[in-house]
C-alpha cells in the first residue's frame, strides 16, 4: 500500500492521506470501549447505533481521503482538511456521548482528548481555542437539552458541571501546548528551508571560480570523469580544449594585477557567450566551460569531434582577437592559444588532457594566437 502511495502521490499528499488513515484507526480503536459500554448496558445506543456511528465516522474519513487523493482539497488554505475533520470528529463525539451515562460518559470524554491530540498535526493556538469554544458550546447545549428535558436533579447538574469544567480545562491546556508545538514545528520548517537554501548556495559556490564565475578546476575534473564514463558506456565521444591566454604575464607586469583580473573576467565572458553558440543543427549536449587555473581555461564539448571542436574554438579565437579589451588602464590586446583533443576509444581522462596539453604546447611554440589539434592516432 505505502509503495503504491509513494508512486502515485507527492510527498505532502502521502502525508495527508496517512493522517486520515490514522484518524480511521483511532475511530476504530474507540469501538472497543464503546462496545463494552453497550454490552454492559451503560449505553442506550444499541448495536445499530454503534454501527451507525462507525459508518458515519468512516464516511467522513472516506470523503476526506477522496478530496485529498484527487487533489481537490488543494484549493483550500488547509489542504489536509484537518479542521473540517476535527469538527466532524467533535460533532460525532458529542452525538455519541448523548447515549452514554454515568461513569461511561465521563470516560468517553477522553474522545475529546484524542481529537485534540490529532490537532497537533497542524493547529495553532488560535485554531485550538476556537475548537475548544466549539466543544464547550456543543457540550453545554447537549447537556442543557438533556438535563432540562429530563427535569434533572441538582446532583445531576453538578455532575455535568464537573465533567464540563474538566473538559474545558483539559482542552484549554491542550490548546496552548498544541499551539506551542505548532510554533516549534513552524520554526523547524523555516530553519530547514534556510538550511536547504544555504546548502545549495554552498554547493554552487564550491564549483565556481570566484573571479570569473565560470566552473572551477574541481568541477571541470569531475565533469571530465563523468564524460569519460558516459563515453565508455554509450560510445558517444567528446572533445576537450585547453585555452591559455598568450603572454598574460606581460599584461600583468605592464598594467598591474588588477587589470590582469579585468582581462580574465572579460575573457571569460567572451568564451561563455561563444560556448553557448550551437554550431550544428539538432540538440547538442551542454558544453562545460571553466577556469582551470591562472590564465588557463578549459571547455568540454560532449558529442563533438575534433572538427566540431575546432569550429567552436576558432569562433572563440576570432571573437577574442576581434578588438582590444577595454580596461581601466586603456585598451589591451588579448590573444590565446589552444590545444584540442578528441577522446580516443576507452581513453582515460588523464591521457586525453595530456594530449590536449601537448597540443597547446605546440600552439605556443608555433607562435601563439592559434589552435593545435592532437592527432587521433598514436
Ligand atoms: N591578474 C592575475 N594574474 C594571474 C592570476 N593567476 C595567475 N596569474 C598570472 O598569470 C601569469 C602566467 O604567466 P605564464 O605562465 O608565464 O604565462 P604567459 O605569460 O601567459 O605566457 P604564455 O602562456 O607562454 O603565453 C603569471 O604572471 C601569474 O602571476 C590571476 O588570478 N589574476
Amino acid at each position: 500500500m505505502s509503495e503504491r502511495l509513494a508512486s502515485q502521490f507527492d510527498r505532502e499528499t502521502r502525508l495527508r492521506l496517512r493522517r486520515v488513515g490514522l484518524g480511521v484507526l483511532s475511530y476504530l480503536m474507540f469501538l472497543v470501549p464503546m462496545s463494552i459500554a453497550v454490552h454492559a448496558g451503560s449505553s442506550t445506543l444499541g448495536w445499530w447505533g454503534v454501527a451507525g456511528f462507525t459508518a458515519a465516522a468512516l464516511l467522513v474519513n472516506l470523503v476526506a481521503m477522496i478530496a485529498i487523493a484527487t487533489g481537490w482539497s488543494k484549493r483550500f488554505a488547509d489542504p489536509s482538511l484537518l479542521v473540517p475533520q476535527l469538527v466532524a470528529a467533535m460533532l460525532l463525539a458529542l452525538g455519541m456521548i448523548h447515549y452514554f451515562e454515568g461513569e461511561a460518559r465521563s470516560v468517553l470524554l477522553l474522545l475529546f482528548v484524542a481529537i485534540f491530540f490529532f490537532g497537533l498535526f497542524g493547529l495553532d493556538t488560535r485554531q485550538y481555542l476556537r475548537l475548544t469554544t466549539g466543544t464547550a458550546v456543543g457540550y453545554i447545549a447537549l447537556t442543557t437539552w438533556e438535563l432540562v428535558g429530563a427535569d434533572a436533579s441538582r446532583e445531576a447538574w453538578l455532575k455535568e458541571a464537573i465533567r464540563f469544567s474538566a473538559l474545558v480545562v483539559i482542552t484549554i491546556w491542550m490548546s496552548f501546548i498544541g499551539g506551542y508545538f505548532a510554533s516549534i514545528r513552524r520554526r523547524l520548517a523555516a530553519q530547514r528551508d534556510a538550511l536547504e537554501r544555504a546548502n545549495s548556495k554552498l554547493r554552487e559556490l564550491s564549483i565556481r571560480d570566484e573571479l570569473t564565475g565560470l566552473y572551477n578546476r574541481r568541477h571541470l575534473t569531475e565533469r571530465l570523469e563523468q564524460e569519460s564514463e558516459r563515453s565508455r558506456r554509450y560510445g558517444q565521444g567528446f572533445s576537450v580544449a585547453i585555452i591559455d591566454i598568450d603572454h598574460f604575464k606581460v599584461i600583468n607586469d605592464t598594467h598591474g594585477h588588477a587589470v590582469g583580473d579585468e582581462v580574465l573576467v572579460q575573457f571569460a565572458s567572451i568564451l561563455r557567450l561563444q560556448a553557448r553558440f550551437i554550431d550544428h543543427v539538432g540538440q547538442a549536449p551542454e558544453r562545460t566551460l571553466g577556469r582551470f587555473g591562472g590564465e588557463e581555461f578549459m571547455i568540454i564539448l560532449p558529442g563533438t569531434n575534433l572538427a566540431g571542436a575546432r569550429v567552436c574554438l576558432e569562433r572563440m579565437r576570432a571573437s577574442v582577437a576581434q578588438a582590444p579589451f577595454e580596461t581601466s588602464a586603456g585598451p589591451v590586446t588579448v590573444t590565446f592559444s589552444a590545444g584540442l583533443a578528441e577522446q580516443r576509444q576507452d581513453e582515460a581522462a588523464e591521457a586525453l588532457l595530456q594530449r590536449a596539453d601537448e597540443a597547446l604546447y605546440r600552439a605556443k611554440e608555433g607562435g601563439r594566437d592559434r589552435l593545435e589539434l592532437a592527432g587521433m592516432t598514436q
